[in-house]
């Protein structure tokens, strides 16, 4: 029994497909003209709806990628607290603004690169900001997707964004998830998370064209190749230290790579688009937990998505039977995805303990770093990274985070923003307030919030430090402390910070720690990032499911709908490179299907007359030939049991209006 797939679009499933799958839609944008000129007026007044952001604070000296600390709002300060949390307004002196003001001015000069005194990365929140995924996502199915380049209106915050509930004046706690971003000031919020969108270039489209010249009859086809699509890479950049500038471009698409054109002329390469990202840098796929890339040392380069092929031109498919064909391929989609990302603290050395113990003064005494420091909690609101140099050779970078409060762990006091840049750090200091009424009680209330916000955070190796050893209450306090901690195996230290004494002891004996993790790292061959790993594999990864044969599918059958669906990337990419403007597309099409064995399988698997198959984009009826000749099957399939697709001939009256009807006619199947 001979068998045929007839190409018969549903007019109703077109319509379905085309508005929920934006590659149908692309498909027919790169082989149609643009049906609705005023497209483009469309989209701008869409994006006119979003009131424009205001002006960030920026540090002066230009486009500021890094905050020091941005002066604090009234309003921020003025969201009520639950009772179990500190009220910033009590903890904090008035004259707290004006010196955070003045701080800004004296960090300044330590930027950028280096991390002698630096706090990292802080967005402001606000509401106005808010703009849902989904508004987005129309954006990117837009038609006029291509030309867009971070257009700096669609704004994403993932900390910042939250809006509080409030009733008579209450914060409403609906849950613990909520309680962990409501603890927290807007203006205190770390941006140190992004959601961004990238799309790497489509190939440009191949050409059908003949070669016409005085005295060469019969020239021969001369369509040329579009050329490929433009790669996404990212890079890591030492002079970026924060995500802040995802702020204003959250989507980044690589040029589509130009058409062929005739004379053999194969398009250019579409331009790649380079994302900059700081060091420490984790990026995950959206919505997943699997890290993509883990970018940690300046110059790092990933090639994330490579662009989509170039569509092959009439002059690729000349062959000794086919001497003038008439098919071109459209370009292939470059591969798109949005994209979380992380920024860790590439510290060495994490300082934790409650709020008030003594870490920024730590800090301050063994690195070069000045932090802010005072008799109250919650003085350190960013984390501070400083630099503590032994010698030439042996540095280490230690960050000194918020104060913990029992709770943090479910977002009380503020070190919970914080917690997760711990967890890069290879150790950690403890600091101890020894002078506060039960030492050891508060170590372990710490001990319990590190283990609770992530266990591996409390494996980490540590030193715990024991301080303010110049006050007396902490000196008498000081021998049951270490007596109570060396009963549990742990060797505490004692210094005072203050005075410096002591400090180098700790300090050297993290550094130690350090040292000995280094060298475990060593042994596994992790240390030196530029070697650690294939930072290709999310690209090679598209590459493999692009090379994918076409031989490869899957059938499923939907017995009640009678509808079979032919699933498999190869057979996917296919018709979707397949540009049904041109008379041999179809035959290929049919040809194609019948040699990877689509035909048989479906056989196999009992399709019947008028059976609906769908292959990637496609929707057929099936045909049943009678046709019983000994004749290849192909050549059993009569070109006038083909019918364009409905849309080709929707499209062509709409293309008839619009260029006033003296273009050239597309071709009709069964023509030649
Ligand atoms: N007497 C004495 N006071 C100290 C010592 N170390 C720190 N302090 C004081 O303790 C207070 C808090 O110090 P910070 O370094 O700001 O404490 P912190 O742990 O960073 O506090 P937060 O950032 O709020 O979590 C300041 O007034 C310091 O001067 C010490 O060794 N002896
Ligand atoms: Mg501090």
């Amino acid at each position: 029994m001979a068998t045929t797939l007839s190409l018969c679009f549903s007019p109703k499933s077109f319509a379905r497909r085309n508005t929920n799958n934006s590659r149908t839609r692309n498909t027919n944008k790169n082989s149609l003209p643009n049906p609705n000129p005023n497209r483009t007026s469309k989209l701008k007044k869409q994006s006119g709806r979003y009131t424009p952001p205001p002006e960030p604070v920026v540090l002066p000296g230009g486009d500021a990628i890094t905050y020091t600390r941005l002066p604090p709002k009234e309003e921020d300060f003025s969201a009520p607290f639950s009772s179990s949390q500190l009220k910033l307004s009590e903890a904090t002196p008035p004259s707290l603004q004006h010196e955070l003001q003045e701080d800004d001015d004296d960090d300044d000069a330590d930027f950028p690169g280096n991390y002698k005194v630096v706090e990292v990365f802080e967005g402001i929140a606000d509401s106005k900001f808010e703009i849902d995924d989904n508004e987005e996502e129309e954006d990117d199915d837009d038609g006029d997707e291509d030309e867009i380049f971070g257009d700096g209106k669609n704004v994403n915050f993932n900390e910042g964004d939250e809006v509080l509930n409030y009733e008579n004046g209450e914060m409403v706690e609906d849950s613990q998830e909520e309680v962990k971003e409501k603890g927290v000031p807007a203006v205190m919020r770390c941006f140190d998370r992004a959601k961004i969108f990238v799309k790497a270039g489509d190939g440009g489209n191949g050409v059908v064209a003949f070669r016409r010249e005085k005295y060469v009859p019969f020239g021969g086809p001369s369509g040329g190749d579009g050329g490929r699509g433009g790669n996404i890479y990212v890079e890591v950049d030492g002079s970026v230290n924060s995500l802040l500038p995802f702020r204003n471009s959250v989507h980044f698409r690589a040029g589509r790579g130009s058409h062929g054109q005739g004379k053999m002329q194969s398009g250019a390469k579409g331009e790649d688009v380079v994302v900059k990202v700081a060091p420490g840098t984790l990026i995950r796929e959206a919505d997943k937990d699997e890290v993509l890339l883990e970018m940690v040392y300046p110059g790092q380069r990933a090639l994330l998505l490579p662009g989509g092929r170039g569509g092959r031109g009439n002059a690729s498919f000349k062959s000794g039977t086919n001497k003038v064909p008439k098919i071109a391929e459209n370009g292939e989609q470059g591969p798109e995805m949005w994209l979380e990302l992380e920024l860790k603290l590439v510290a060495d050395v994490g300082i934790v303990g409650a709020p008030n113990a003594g870490k920024s003064t730590l800090l301050s005494v063994v690195s070069a770093a000045k932090p802010e420091v005072a008799n109250y909690p919650f003085t350190t609101l960013l984390p501070n990274l400083g630099v503590v140099s032994f010698d030439y050779n042996s540095t280490m970078v230690v960050a000194d985070l918020p104060g913990l409060l029992e709770g943090a762990h479910r977002g009380f006091g503020l070190g919970h923003e914080f917690l997760r840049h711990t967890e890069r750090c290879s150790a950690l200091v403890h600091v101890v307030d020894g002078s506060s009424l039960q030492p050891d009680l508060e170590f372990d209330a710490v001990r319990l919030e590190l283990n609770l916000f992530n266990p591996d955070i409390a494996e980490k190796p540590y030193i715990v430090a024991y301080n303010k050893m110049d006050l007396p209450e902490a000196y008498e306090n000081w021998e049951s402390f270490k007596e109570k901690l060396q009963s549990r195996g742990i060797t505490p230290f004692c210094m005072s910070a203050v005075k410096a004494e002591g400090t180098r002891e700790v300090i050297g004996a993290a550094y130690e720690l350090l040292r000995k993790s280094k060298e475990d790292k060593e042994e596994y061959g992790y240390e030196d990032g530029r070697n650690m790993v294939d930072l290709n594999h999310v690209a090679d990864a598209v590459q493999k499911q692009r090379n994918a044969s076409i031989n490869d599918f899957d059938i499923f059958h939907d017995s009640n709908a009678n509808i079979w669906t032919v699933v498999g990337s190869g057979l996917q990419r296919f018709v979707q490179m397949t540009n049904w403007r041109y008379v041999d597309s179809d035959k290929r099409f049919q040809h194609v299907l019948e040699a990877c064995g689509v035909y048989k399988a479906l056989m196999k698997r009992g399709v019947k007359e008028g059976d609906t198959v769908v292959v990637g984009e496609m929707e057929m009826i099936w045909h049943d030939s009678s046709d019983k000749s000994g004749a290849s099957r192909m050549k059993k399939v009569s070109t006038d049991s083909i019918k364009w697709p409905n849309w080709m001939k929707q499209f062509q009256s709409k293309w008839d209006e619009i260029e006033g009807k003296d273009h050239e006619t597309l071709p009709q199947n069964g023509a030649e």
